[in-house]
């Protein structure tokens, strides 16, 4: 595979004022030769003629060369800046098309190969998807943070620690006969172990976080019907999302739009109204309803002052914030009774609601640096590293043997989040998740 030359557009949607076509591999000089009839000085941009083979003209636009390894993907690689559109990349292609061993690449596929050249390791891989994915401040930052190999090198470090307290435990195996590896060293290892131990649980006590910085922060709009909870979505949204009709138990399906706010993804969710329902359509939207209530990391609780009506209890592992709505209309029974009271007519309280959004979301998260794993890949792997040292460190200790291996399997663990260690079967998961041109 890796002897074919690939290409694609790498830059977005045609048609664009630029288009960046690239190319990595072995044919790739040729290639360029081909088009441009030279080859432009390394990594310098250079405006050439690009022509077919029988000499008419594609286009004209800058190109790149980037020569091995110091490029992207560490092969020979190439960029064609074109004007962007259909046509012009369409007789490009074509072109390309034509040379021996020169194809289309498939999604990731860039990428794919800077990794198995040593150019990126799995979490730095995953970090520029998030990165490519981001559609909110804190999402961007926290994939900068990955992309760069913040997490990379702590893994690395943790793993290093595991390799060197190996080496001072084989070390004492070997030893033991002849009694000059002293006791106080291999206590000194344990300590270390132990301190690591320390280190990856609070590590991992952080990954709820990172969840909820690149997942989303569910919160969920629950009530009874009628209580307004399609037009305060509608108003969050700052568009029509939700039908909303005088009609109790109008919305059915659970209905949902991201947010962001303060630069967090906030996932908001409208829910059928809760109440005993008869009919089977509505029945179906409770079910989801409370399903989703179920997930929420934070329930909007509303109640329509004027009526009262009290909703069944939603069913909330969640905090809940319990908000009074159509003040424009009855202040209800005071504002003590509530949270928050809303009106959508006049938008009352609508800044405060965002604002105690952002201050539940920001509390649940709590404050600490962006070194933080973020996807249940990187979790799982942080378990089971925990478990094997846990296990290399139960009291009373078993055999040095059996501890010394306890820690090879956490080191191992470490090393599968970063792709060190034996992963060919997540690659085709991890690399599917980018698009063509990535
Ligand atoms: N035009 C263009 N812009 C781009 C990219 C690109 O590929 N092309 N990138 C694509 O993601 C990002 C920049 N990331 C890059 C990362 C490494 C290398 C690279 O050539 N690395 C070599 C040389 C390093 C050096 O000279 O300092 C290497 O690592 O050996 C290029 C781009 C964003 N902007
Ligand atoms: N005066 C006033 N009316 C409101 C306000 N919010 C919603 N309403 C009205 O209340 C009725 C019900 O609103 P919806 O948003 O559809 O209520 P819902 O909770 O989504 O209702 P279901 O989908 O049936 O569960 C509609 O006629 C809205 O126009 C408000 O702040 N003030």
């Amino acid at each position: 595979m890796s002897n074919e030359t690939i290409y694609a557009l790498s830059s977005g949607a045609v048609p664009s004022g630029v288009a960046v076509i690239r190319l990595s591999g072995a044919k790739t000089r040729d290639a360029v030769q081909l088009l441009t009839g030279d080859v432009p000085p390394a990594r310098r941009a250079s405006l050439r003629t690009i022509r077919l083979r029988n000499g008419s003209i594609i286009d004209s636009g800058l190109v790149l060369f980037f020569p091995s390894p110091a490029s992207f993907t560490g092969e020979d690689c190439a960029e064609l800046q074109m004007h962007g559109s259909r046509a012009v990349i369409n007789a490009l292609f074509e072109e390309l098309e034509t040379i021996d061993s020169v194809r289309m690449a498939a999604e990731g596929e860039f990428s794919r190969r800077a990794f198995e050249n040593g150019k990126l390791d799995l979490v730095e891989i995953e970090g520029l998807a998030d990165l490519i994915a981001a559609e909110t401040e804190m999402q961007r930052r926290l994939a900068v943070e990955h992309s760069q190999g913040k997490l990379s090198r702590l893994y690395d470090s943790w793993a290093e620690r595991l390799t060197r307290a190996r080496a001072l435990i084989e070390a004492e195996l070997d030893f033991a006969d002849e009694d000059d590896v002293p006791g106080s060293v291999s206590d000194l290892v344990w300590d270390d172990v132990g301190r690591l131990q320390v280190e990856i649980k609070s590590h991992l006590a952080h990954a709820h976080a990172g969840e909820i910085i690149r997942d989303g922060f569910k919160v969920v709009i629950a009530g009874a019907p009628n209580a307004g909870k399609s037009t305060l979505m509608n108003a969050l949204a700052r568009r029509e999302v939700a039908i909303v009709t005088d009609v109790a138990g109008t919305t059915r399906d659970v209905l949902h739009v991201d947010l962001d706010i303060n630069g967090f993804l906030v996932k908001l969710y409208d829910t059928a109204g809760l109440r005993e329902a008869n009919e089977l359509v509505e029945q179906e939207g409770i079910r989801r309803a409370t399903q989703v209530i179920s997930e929420a990391s934070l329930v909007l609780y509303l109640e329509d002052m004027a009526e009262g009506t009290r909703a069944l209890q939603p069913i909330a592992n969640a905090e809940v914030l319990r908000i009074g709505t159509k003040a424009d209309i009855s202040a209800g029974n005071g504002p003590d009774a509530y949270d928050l009271t809303i009106s959508a007519v006049t938008d009352a309280g609508l800044v405060a609601l965002r604002a105690a959004i952002a201050e539940r979301l920001e509390r649940q998260l709590g404050s600490h640096s962006l070194a933080i794993p973020s996807r249940k890949r990187q979790k799982d792997s942080l378990a089971e590293c925990l478990k094997a040292i846990e296990a290399a460190l139960v009291d009373p200790p078993a055999e040095l043997d059996i501890r010394a291996e306890n820690l090879r399997i956490a080191g191992n663990a470490l090393g599968r989040i970063t792709g060190r260690v034996d992963v060919e079967n997540l690659l085709d998961v991890i690399f599917s998740e980018f698009c063509i041109g990535k």
